[in-house]
């Protein structure tokens, strides 16, 4: 793509750029082109020990008083200066973020701002640890005093995926940061571009050498080494249900703490009371936003039988009409699926899909005005049953699948039939119907009247095969801090449960 250049980046460990051990490294593919258009550093275990030991170090360095044991304030301006550096990249990361990983270049730009906007928030939450510590408990006996304390959990491993890269980074960096924690980043090998050129940004603002490290590479060769090591405390995880069962074998091994979001296959439920409209865009966007892949993509339509004709026919209409360009274009809404990998699965899906009784009532290919590039058409699928494999399995690209229900309550049941708890949108004008369904949803995330937003404020993360453990807001911090008590015998009393042995 004429204008972006892909900078060539080495690992970073310890504050500096070190080419992996092995000097292998991986193409990355632009999905719009099929072009290589650079390469990226395959580390492999030997480059995560010396990752984990530089993280170790940095986490202890001075006695813990340049970071872990710092005051929160110290760490928040870190972060302050990380947030402002990515508003000031913004366009450069955004652009190579949409070449990447083939999300439209808006929606990349969006992410940027919620990077930022996630550090900045961190940041605040960093200075009020300074001011929560040490809180004194109510204990019943006052011969005691007990207080909390919240230290940093030590060294974690972070492990994100390539739907968005730097976003879902930035969820665990920066809360792990702002708990004093030092990291080893592990981006996914299909768009790891940003979060190298991030880690030039934690060059540029000084952070101490050590306090983040990125390896990129492969899961099984990358991944896989820094899930065992045994010099990690905490693991965080975005990806895939399967991998995540691996992550979770590997942590059991050293028992150590895991945060898991993992898949989903979220419905978004349509009662007949809607504005048409209004419902029919939450419904686009809730599917085919970030080109489908999303793990909380409301990709489970269940329309209420009495819209259901009129509701489709405009839903197929406005599809049919999503801009699909090269994600760099101007306006593009829909771009390519991440890797060729991705969009031999997607249209297998979906050809699966009509192979079951599934009709197809728009998109399911690369639409002809382009020649090459991962791209698939929006796609609707009506007819689907509960039984098809469309609807139980998380597809990950812009393929809606709808069924109908007559009855509140056959929703809910269509709804939570699922191996997955992610998330769930409802969409009706009766309040109370909204209220009741959001408490009948077996989810972690639930949206009225809306599908997707995501505020840094407010809890992330799911139930079921979805995972556990919630990322963002003051949930997110918990994840990286370790609570010890503190109790104190005040007393000037001796404690006299054995009597002194008698004096002879
Ligand atoms: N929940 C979510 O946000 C995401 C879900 N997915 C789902 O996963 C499917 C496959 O996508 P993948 O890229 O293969 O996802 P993945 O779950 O394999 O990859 C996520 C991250 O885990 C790493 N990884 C892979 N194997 C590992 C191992 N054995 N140990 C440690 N780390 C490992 C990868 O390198 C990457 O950084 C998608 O079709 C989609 O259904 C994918 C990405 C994000
Ligand atoms: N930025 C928003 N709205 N959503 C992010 C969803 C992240 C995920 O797929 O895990
Ligand atoms: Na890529």
């Amino acid at each position: 793509m004429a204008g972006i250049v892909v900078p060539r980046f080495e690992l970073f460990i310890d504050g500096q750029w070190k080419a992996p051990i092995h000097g292998n490294r991986i193409p990355v593919i632009d999905p719009a082109t099929e072009q290589i258009v650079g390469d990226i550093p395959a580390g492999t275990s030997e480059d995560v020990d010396v990752a984990v030991k530089a993280a170790r170090a940095a986490f202890s360095r001075n006695k813990g008083q340049d970071w872990a044991r710092a005051p929160g304030k110290v760490r928040a301006q870190y972060l302050r200066a990380i947030s402002a550096k990515v508003l000031e990249r913004k366009e450069e990361l955004a652009r190579l973020e949409a070449l990447d990983c083939g999300k439209p270049v808006d929606e990349a730009a969006w992410d940027m701002d919620d990077v930022s906007g996630c550090f900045e928030y961190y940041a605040d939450l960093a200075e009020a640890l300074d001011d929560k510590n040490y809180a004194t408990l109510e204990i019943p006996l006052d011969k005691f005093k007990s207080n909390v304390l919240k230290e940093p959990i030590g060294v974690v491993g972070l492990i994100t995926p390539w739907n968005y890269p730097l976003l879902m980074a930035a969820w665990k960096v920066a809360p792990a940061l702002a708990a004093g924690c030092t990291a080893i980043l592990k981006p996914s090998e299909l768009a790891s571009v940003t979060c190298l050129k991030f880690a030039s940004i934690m060059q540029d603002v000084g952070l101490p050498p050590g306090v983040f490290n990125v390896i990129t590479g492969l899961g099984p060769t990358a991944g896989a080494p820094l899930a065992s090591h045994p010099g990690v405390d905490k693991l965080a995880f975005t990806g895939s249900t399967s991998t995540g069962r691996m992550i979770m074998t590997a942590a059991a091994q050293n028992i150590k703490p895991i945060s898991l979001e993992l898949g989903g296959k979220s419905p978004i439920i349509i009662f007949d009371d809607v504005d048409v409209e209004k419902a029919v865009e939450w419904t686009m966007f809730g599917a085919f936003w970030t080109n489908g892949q999303i793990c909380s993509a409301t990709s489970r339509l269940l329309l209420q039988e009495s819209i259901a004709p009129s509701f489709l026919k405009k839903l197929v209409e406005w599809t049919e009409s999503i801009k699909v360009t090269h994600p760099l274009d101007k306006d593009c809404r829909l771009g390519p699926i991440v890797s060729e990998a991705q969009y031999k699965k997607v249209l297998k899906y979906i050809s699966n899909a009509q192979a079951e009784g599934a009709k197809l009532l728009c998109g399911g290919k690369r639409p002809a005005h382009l020649e090459r590039g991962y791209f698939v058409s929006a796609t609707v699928l009506g007819n689907v049953t509960p039984s098809m494999q469309i609807w139980k399995e998380e597809v990950f690209g812009p393929v809606l699948s709808v069924t109908t229900f007559n009855t509140e309550e056959e929703a809910l049941e269509l709804a939570n039939d699922s191996s997955y708890g992610l998330a769930g949108a409802v969409i009706s004008k009766d309040t109370e119907r909204c209220k009741r369904v959001s408490e009948a949803l077996q989810v972690g995330i639930v949206w009225i009247n809306c599908s997707q937003p995501v505020f840094v404020q407010a809890p992330w993360g799911g139930t079921k095969c979805s995972g556990f453990g919630r990322e963002l807001g003051e949930w997110g911090l918990e994840n990286y801090l370790s609570v010890k008590q503190v109790t104190r015998y005040i007393s000037d009393d001796a404690w006299g449960w054995y009597p002194p042995p008698s004096k002879k």
